[in-house]
């Protein structure tokens, strides 16, 4: 809070009730709403009513607004003093702050709690990154948090200014894995080295990541940049690969069809050699391409005549991207994208997705909150059996996909490329399709616990409405549910020894 000029006893706040000399307190704050009034989002006559003007309305005010409003510099602004006695109780948490709500945060950042998986470097890497999103949320900066909540309003994409901040700090080439192309890189100013660096630092990045509440922004950061790396040729990685870590291109995995989309062998774009075998001509459609809108390349699935092939084709005539509008996010920049007779060097040809369950506890600690302070009929919503039973589910369901993703995250250390594929291939299919049911079981409980703010854009369930609206995304993204439900099951039984019997 900015530094309070005087101090005020509640009966000097009470002299100052009426329309032109407006004060309330809140929070221990002295407010001069006087000409505030005029421009409150709530209206005038609430703020004139006898129980609120030259009142302490702290109680009415947290059960309207988030904290946060009290934090933007331009309503700081009309703080003129403290109450006399009293100090401040809802102080925001400082950067970087793990939450003292329980399973708001997962376990292994609880001091109480041990944890096999994180060692030091993640726990660094966690500290650095978590305050980097948070001074972004409270200094309304240009980084992560504030800028994601502009681009939801706007539907513009990741400001270019964050994208090359987190360029310098390497996120862009963290959020890809480990491997060879950290090599080199000072990451995050060079609290983890590229040697150590593993899934479980991924991990970390991404569910810091995650903590930010708006999905689609999220999936607008993401990029097809994984096949250049693991698939492409020297010169094609010396070229792309700087551009994109830097934030300055963005990259783009177009595989889905109108045609083809959990099955993608029904992929109708074709890339047909050119006769002096130096071409492809690429001819064909791509739809729900995430981020396409905006990206300068684009990794494209393709028949060819042997088969399937992934190229890289750059942004040039004959590409045409078309914003289709969801009822997720436009900042996620879903496209329509068609090639029309697209020459693409032959060089270019090459060669994941961590499930939410993230954002999931996001709702799951602001539920447990709301649930405390919401007072319905005298009582908070806490009281109510029928509430409590929801918040034991919602716990249940996200600390069982924590504890399945972490012990799939070690596998996935221990084993080679080739025997992820192996043997990951199921078990990975069957976490994502449970952590995306489990998360649209949570979401439609969290609405009934928020009510009317859940279906609202902005104020207090704003996080809800956004998770609400776009968790049906990720229960389609990267593979239907059902179709990654069959996939596991059926890599499941492909291990079945032929001599089992009950
Ligand atoms: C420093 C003082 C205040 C500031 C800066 C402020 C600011 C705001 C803002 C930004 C909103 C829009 C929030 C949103 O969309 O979530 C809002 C809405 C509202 N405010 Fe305030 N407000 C203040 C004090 C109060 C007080 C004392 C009351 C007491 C009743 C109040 C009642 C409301 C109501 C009823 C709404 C509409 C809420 C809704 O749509 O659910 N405000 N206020």
């Amino acid at each position: 809070m900015a530094a309070a000029k005087r101090s005020f006893s509640l009966a000097e706040v009470a002299k100052h009730n009426s329309e032109g000399d407006l004060w309330v307190a809140i929070d221990s704050h002295v407010y001069d709403l006087s000409k505030f009034v005029n421009f409150h989002p709530g209206g005038k006559s609430v703020l004139y009513d006898e129980e609120i003007a030259g009142k302490d309305a702290t109680e009415q005010f947290f059960s309207l607004h988030r904290t946060e409003v009290l934090h933007r510099p331009a309503y700081k602004r009309l703080i003129i003093g403290t109450v006399e006695g009293q100090s401040q109780q809802f102080a925001p948490a400082p950067p970087g702050s793990i939450s003292r709500v329980p399973y708001a945060d997962p376990s292994w950042l609880d001091p109480a709690y041990s944890s096999v998986y994180f060692k030091d470097s993640h726990r660094r890497l966690q500290r650095a990154f978590r305050v980097f999103c948070d001074e972004a949320m409270i200094f309304l900066s240009v980084y992560l948090i504030p800028d994601a909540l502009l681009r939801e309003e706007d539907g513009k994409p990741p400001s270019p200014s964050l994208l090359e901040k987190m360029g310098e700090l390497n996120i862009h080439a963290m959020r890809l894995g480990p491997g060879k192309h950290l090599k080199g890189l000072k990451l995050m100013g060079g609290i983890v080295e590229p040697e150590e660096y593993d899934y479980f630092h991924e991990l970390v990045i991404t569910q810091e990541i995650g903590r930010h509440g708006t999905r689609g922004y999220g999936d607008g950061l993401s990029g097809g940049l994984p096949p250049v790396i693991n698939f492409g040729s020297r010169e094609l990685q010396a070229k792309v690969v700087p551009e994109v870590f830097s934030g300055k291109k963005q990259i783009c995995l177009a595989i889905s069809e109108a045609f083809a989309g959990s099955d993608v062998s029904g992929v109708r774009t074709t890339a047909k050699k050119t006769p002096d075998g130096k071409h492809f001509i690429v001819n064909g459609t791509k739809k729900w391409i995430t981020n396409g809108t905006f990206s300068d390349y684009f990794t494209v699935a393709c028949k060819t005549d042997k088969g399937l092939t992934v190229l890289l084709i750059e942004r040039q005539p004959g590409v045409e991207t078309k914003a289709i509008k969801t009822s997720y996010s436009s900042t996620a920049g879903t496209a329509y994208i068609t090639f029309d007779n697209v020459k693409v060097p032959v060089g270019e040809r090459l060669g994941k997705r961590k499930p939410g369950v993230r954002s999931h506890r996001n709702i799951v600690g602001q539920c447990l909150v709301w649930a405390n302070q919401r007072k319905v009929f005298g009582k908070p919503l806490m009281n109510q059996p029928v509430v409590r039973a929801k918040l034991a589910n919602m716990i249940a369901r996200v600390e069982s996909g924590q504890s399945w993703l972490e012990n799939i995250t070690l596998q996935m250390c221990n084993m080679s490329y080739k025997a992820q594929a192996e043997h990951l291939a199921g078990p990975l299919a069957l976490l994502k399709m449970y952590v995306t049911r489990a998360a649209q079981e949570s979401a439609a409980e969290a609405v009934q616990i928020f009510g009317g703010r859940a279906i609202t854009k902005t104020g207090l369930g704003q996080t809800i409405e956004n998770f609400h609206r776009a968790i049906p995304f990720d229960a389609v993204l990267g593979g239907a549910e059902d179709v990654l439900g069959d996939l596991g099951v059926r890599q499941a039984a492909k291990k079945i020894p032929k001599n089992a019997r009950l």
